[in-house]
């Protein structure tokens, strides 16, 4: 093991073991005069999942979404939808996509009904099929007998009624473009709860850069970090990694020697050393981490100032992949 070594495997190196991926996207680029939005992106969607696209503002998700719904096209690189080249049969592919752009235009005049009407009628429903359709999603997303125009919404309404407009197809594959990101809190947890309850129906794939909306309730997530995708984990993978514990350390010299030491144990997972003589050791074994480090410490001829234990979660992993840490 080598200090600062990430144990999240990266996208080209995990594959997708047991289901068929949805979206297969490899080296995909896509760029703005000299600005690369997507870099290179390589990530690889399970079908089923509940999967979190998760970036800072700029990271390029927007410019992601929209090239896998057919609004852009992406410059090189292969994406693969449902099984298929989206370049090639984009047009079929996408009658079993639903999408919710990040700020959903609706007519305001209109209600709920009419728009899930008209919504529908664009993906060839009509008569009492379309009836029955929209009525299920209007009790899905707690929007029956609502019929004031569109205008009056809630942030929140708007944003269910936009979840409930990209079901109107029964997609096999929704994407959801940073659905909470304007919600209170309540709105939020309320439109988590509906994307929730699509487990198991569909495969839902939203953008985020709220962490705790993906702990909340997804499956999978990738990190996204100027156009490349940093990591991608299950989140039964993060969950484990939070389960390993950190140590914090601050030794008054030879830091550096001392983590290089550290890393050489069995029980580190990984190492980093920090600029102020403080080292942070991701342990696998904390009982005898605890008993070891005294003793290394001592060995070196270094004095231990402090030695405290922490966990680590979505956060620091989030935090360590797109290098912000002590910025
Ligand atoms: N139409 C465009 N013209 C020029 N640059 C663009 C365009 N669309 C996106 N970009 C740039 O591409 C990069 C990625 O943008 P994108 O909107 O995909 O990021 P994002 O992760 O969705 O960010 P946010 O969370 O702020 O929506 C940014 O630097 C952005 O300024």
């Amino acid at each position: 093991m080598t200090t600062g070594q990430m144990s999240i495997p990266t996208a080209p190196e995990r594959g997708v073991a047991g289901a068929s991926a949805v979206i297969e996207a490899v080296g995909l680029t896509k760029t703005f005069g000299k600005n690369h939005a997507l870099n290179g992106m390589t990530l690889e969607v399970p079908e089923g999942s509940i999967f979190g696209f998760l970036g800072l503002n700029g990271a390029g998700k927007t410019t992601f979404l929209r090239v896998m719904s057919g609004l852009s096209r992406a410059g090189s690189g292969s994406l693969r939808l449902l099984g298929e080249d989206a370049t090639i049969n984009g047009t079929s592919i996408r009658h079993s996509i639903g999408y919710l752009p990040d700020v959903p235009a609706f007519y305001e005049w209109m209600n709920a009904r009419q728009t899930l009407h008209l919504a529908g009628r664009l993906f060839g429903l009509d008569g009492p099929e379309l009836d029955a359709k929209t009525d299920e999603l209007l009790e899905f997303v707690r929007l029956t007998g609502i019929d004031q125009p569109i205008g009056k919404y809630s942030r929140g309404m708007r944003q269910r009624l936009g979840v409930a407009q990209a079901l109107i197809n029964s997609p096999r594959l929704l994407l959801l473009d940073e659905p909470t990101s304007a919600l209170d809190p309540e709105g939020r947890r309320e439109l988590l709860e509906f994307i929730g309850a699509l487990r198991g129906k569909t495969t839902v794939f939203f953008s985020t850069h709220i962490l705790s909306d993906v702990e909340r309730i997804c499956d999978s997530v990738a990190i996204l970090d100027k156009g490349r995708v940093l990591a991608q984990s299950t989140m039964e993978e993060l969950r484990s990694r939070r389960g390993q514990r950190r140590i914090l350390i601050d030794v008054s010299h030879g830091a550096e020697a001392l983590a290089r030491v550290f890393g050489e144990q069995d029980w580190a997972v990984s190492v980093q050393p920090g600029p102020r003589g403080e080292i942070e050791v991701r342990v696998s074994d904390e009982e005898t981490a605890q008993r070891e480090i005294p003793r290394l410490v001592s060995r070196q001829g270094t004095g231990l100032i402090r030695m405290e234990n922490a966990e680590s979660g979505l956060e620091e992993v989030f935090l360590e992949l797109v290098g912000k840490r002590n910025q």
